[in-house]
């Protein structure tokens, strides 16, 4: 096992794939070096990523529900919900062009989030095929999947406030995989941070449309607990990449922002009063664009966290980029 953390009703774990039997599990996606799904499978939806080669071990990053939970496919996604929490998987664009595609299967999501009652968006995940290679249009491909995803939150009637956290890095095929989380009753907090533009308010420069996306997103859970959803977090400060070719630097000034990011001082912003520091986040992924630099990234970063963080060898949004990290922190409201 990688790493496991539980809170009171929803719990995720990155864990080796062969694992994933039992019940109670709301989706599982692979990490590894196939691409498969989405499908509902075991009694749960199913999705895996070719993110690594054969020197990664692959794990899979399984959600679990309390409560049993219903399972169910509409428009070539795989969903599960317990009364609480919604998980769905689903992909785009293979085949056709990647900007209709995303906005098609973004859109999707969003009428299986109206239709089944799970309004707030509170996770995001995306694995995008090429990410940093041309689209053929003059833009590169990062670009043209933040055109589409950007049209679908405008037609689905999301304004940038109700963005919620998210990850959106290469991967080795199959298009546009991504998987998200929502819920049903619980509004979930989205965060920003004081040391980075907001991504929806990045200037044209990065792209024709902004990503769209929050920092973090708090989601409360009963019994004075909750869940602090981390989005991938790169060497960024305003909007501006800095530290360009120095990965050591890239990875500390990442992990900075994160610090300020899930500090006190930050979350007590947006009401939030817990006191977080870097060893108290899990499920961290480290996403590395080059594998020679994985030894700085794990040297760095098992000082930070210790151990337990799963490194990925796969491209970042921005070609001047070299890591990216995402996190889940559990967490105990102070008061
Ligand atoms: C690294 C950044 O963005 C990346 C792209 C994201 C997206 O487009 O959804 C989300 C987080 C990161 O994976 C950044 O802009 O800081």
């Amino acid at each position: 096992m990688i790493s496991a953390f539980s809170v009171a009703d929803l719990e995720c774990r990155l864990e080796p794939p062969a694992g994933v039997r039992d019940g109670g599990v709301l989706g599982a996606v692979e990490y590894c070096d196939r691409v498969a799904g989405p499908i509902v499978r075991d009694g749960h939806p199913f999705m895996a990523m070719p993110m690594g080669d054969e020197d990664m071990p692959p794990f899979a990053e399984v959600w679990r529900a309390g409560a049993s939970v219903v399972t169910g496919q509409h428009r070539g996604l795989a969903y599960a919900c317990d009364g609480e929490h919604l998980f769905l998987c689903g992909r785009a664009g293979e085949d056709s062009d990647l900007l209709t595609a995303t906005e098609e299967a973004y859109l999707a999501a969003f009428e299986v989030v109206r239709l089944l009652g799970y309004p707030h968006l509170a996770r995001m995940w995306n694995m995008v095929h090429r990410i940093n290679e041309p689209d053929g249009r003059g833009g590169d491909v990062y670009g043209r999947f933040c055109q589409g995803r950007a049209m679908a939150f405008e037609r689905g009637g999301v304004p940038a406030e109700m963005l919620p956290a998210a990850t959106c890095v290469g991967s080795h095929g199959g298009g546009v995989a991504f998987y998200m989380l929502a819920t049903r009753t619980t509004r979930p907090v989205h965060i920003e941070n004081p040391r980075q533009t907001p991504a929806y308010r990045y200037p044209p420069k990065y792209g024709v449309r902004a990503p769209s996306f929050a920092r973090a997103t708090y989601l409360a859970e009963p019994g004075g607990t909750g869940r602090l959803f981390v989005s991938g977090t790169a060497s960024i400060v305003g909007s501006e990449t800095v530290h360009i070719g120095d990965m050591a630097r890239q990875t500390t000034t990442t992990l900075e922002n994160i610090a300020v990011l899930v500090g006190r001082e930050n979350l007590l912003r947006y009401g939030i009063d817990a006191d977080l520091s870097l060893r108290d986040l899990d499920g961290v992924k480290v996403y590395v664009k080059h594998k020679a630099d994985i030894p700085v990234a794990r040297r760095i970063c098992e000082e930070a966290f210790g151990p337990g963080v799963a490194y990925v060898n796969v491209d970042i949004c921005r070609d001047d980029l070299l890591v990216e990290i995402e996190a889940v922190a559990p967490m105990v409201r102070a008061a």
